[in-house]
This record gives structure tokens, sequence and C-alpha cells, in this order.
């Protein structure tokens, strides 16, 4: 697992490493899928009409992880560096030129260069909502309409960076609406979360609980745990008013529900 560390030097890691991705992608992004337009299945956007960009490549591997394909490097294959004006044409192409939400995921999307995509959309009337694990800050944050920050509870086998979360919001300042959102499968991630909201009192915390996904290419009919995942939200909402958690918003994944893990909606 590569981490950003919390000294110094890890800050240099990022740039070397920034520079390196550069130099191999000559200034473009690298795309695993783009597809939509669908619902904003998770979190503060849930029901919300949107078309995805989601990157390839992940500085994370988390136990669980739903879109392995845009995170193994066995899928880099799959993967293409692309131009702002070709990532462009498709996003037009699927929302009809009608401007809404666009998402960006990944993979980590915060290890590609985004700042020309988001200027180019804004520029449109698009706004822009950023999925990341808060491991890699970047200035281009402070453009989002929207950031939505996971850090990875204990069930994911990664650790947290606080440094680089704190540095995330540090980059991103007021303009974006930022929010914290937590994968919850089992008691020690709810402890996690509920400690790292409370880090953070000022920003509204939503819970999803977790979904067991086979890994891909087992993943193409869509396979999905959902008795677990419905008595986890269970299980959740109760957790949440047994404490008095007033604060929290808990919501499935909408997609999977209606589509289970299927890739592209
Ligand atoms: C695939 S990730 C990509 C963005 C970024 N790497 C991140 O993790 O925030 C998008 C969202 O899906 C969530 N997610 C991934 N695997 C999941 C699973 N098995 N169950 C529930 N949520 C999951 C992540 O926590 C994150 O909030
Ligand atoms: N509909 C839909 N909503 C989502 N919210 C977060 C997603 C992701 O994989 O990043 C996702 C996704 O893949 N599909
Ligand atoms: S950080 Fe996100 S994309 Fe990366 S492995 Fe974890 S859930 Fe998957
Ligand atoms: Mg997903």
């Amino acid at each position: 697992m590569y981490r950003i560390t919390t000294e110094s030097h890890g800050l240099d890691r990022t740039a070397v490493r920034d520079r390196e991705t550069q130099k191999e992608l000559g200034g473009k992004i690298r795309i695993s899928e783009i597809f939509g337009p669908t619902i904003q299945g998770e979190g503060v956007l849930i029901g919300q009409p949107t078309v995805f960009v989601r990157t390839g490549g992940c500085d994370y591997r988390c136990s669980w992880c739903d879109s392995l394909h845009a995170v193994d490097s066995q899928f880099r294959d799959t993967w293409q560096p692309m131009a702002v004006d070709a990532i462009w044409a498709q996003v037009e192409h699927l929302s009809g030129g009608v401007p809404l939400m666009v998402s960006l995921s990944g993979g980590n999307p915060a290890i590609q260069p985004l700042d020309g995509l988001i200027a180019h959309g804004h520029q449109r009337g698009y706004r822009f909502a950023l999925e990341t694990q808060g491991s890699i800050a970047r200035d281009w944050f402070a453009e989002l309409d929207v950031l939505v920050l996971s850090p990875k509870p204990p069930s994911s086998g990664m650790e947290t960076d606080w440094k680089a979360l704190d540095d995330c919001l540090e980059k991103a300042g007021n303009k974006p609406q930022t929010l914290l959102k937590f994968v919850v499968f089992d008691e020690a991630d709810y402890a996690y979360a509920k400690a790292a909201s409370a880090r953070y009192p000022h920003l509204p915390t939503y819970l999803q609980p977790g979904n067991h996904t086979p890994p891909p290419p087992e993943d193409v009919d869509a396979v999905i745990d959902m008795d677990g995942i419905m008595s986890r939200v269970h299980w959740l909402v109760d957790r949440v008013m047994q404490d008095r958690w007033f604060a929290a918003t808990v919501l499935p994944q909408l997609h999977v529900l209606l589509w289970g893990n299927k890739r592209g909606v």
C-alpha cells in the first residue's frame, strides 16, 4: 500500500509522484469509465441526476472496495489517458448538453489533474462533486462545488493519515460544500466514524452500510449480499438512535439497492 505520511517528506513524495504521473500521462487524465446520467446513489446528493467520471488508480486498496476495476492494476489496460476535450465530449453527449452535477470518483480522483476539467465544465454551467478518501490534498479542491471526504474505517485494512485529511480541508477552504461519509460494516467501524466525526464537528456526517461485493469479473452479474446490506442498515439506524447521535444521517447506497453492483449505473 502506498500511503502519504504525516511527516514533511510525505508532501515531497506527493509532488514527486505528481510529476511522474504527469510525465507519464502528458497532462491527460487517466479514465476508467464515464457513465450516466444516473442518480447519485450515496450521501448528500442522493437521488440527484449526475454523470460519473471515474478515474483509474488508487493509493489505497480497501479490502471491500466495490470499484476494484478502477483500483487494481490488473485492470490498468482498461484505463485510458484522456484530454479534457475528449472527456468533455462524452459528458456533454451523455447529458445532452444540459448542465448537471458531474461526480468525480475512482479510484482516487485526487491523483489526477482535474482542475482543467472542472474549469471547462464550470464555464458551461456544470457543477462538480468529488469523492475521495482524503489521503491526497490538492489546491484545486477549492474549485469544487461538493467535496465528499470518505476516510476509511478499520474493516478496510487501511490506516487514516489525519494530517492528509486536515490538508484536504485546508485546501478546500470555504467554497465547496464539504461532508464526511463513512462506510460501516461493524461496531469497530461505527466507533471509528463517531470518533472521526467528532474531530470535525462542523462537517455533516453520512453513514452508509458496507456491501460485500465479489471481486471482478464475478461482479458482471451484479451479485450482491442484499440481506446483509439490509440488516446492516437496520443495525446502523438502531445504533445511531441508541447513541442519540442526531447529527448523523444514515443512508443505504441507493444504486446498490436498485441495481446491485452493476457497472455503469
Ligand atoms: C469506490 S470509492 C471511490 C472514491 C474514493 N476512493 C473513496 O473511497 O472515497 C466511492 C465510494 O464508495 C464507497 N465504497 C467503496 N466500497 C464500498 C462497499 N463495499 N460498501 C459501501 N461503500 C463502498 C467508498 O467508501 C466511497 O465513499
Ligand atoms: N449511482 C451511483 N452512485 C454512486 N455514488 C458513488 C459511486 C461511486 O462508485 O463512486 C456511485 C456509483 O458508482 N453509482
Ligand atoms: S479508497 Fe476508494 S477506490 Fe480506493 S480502494 Fe478504497 S474504496 Fe476503493
Ligand atoms: Mg460505487
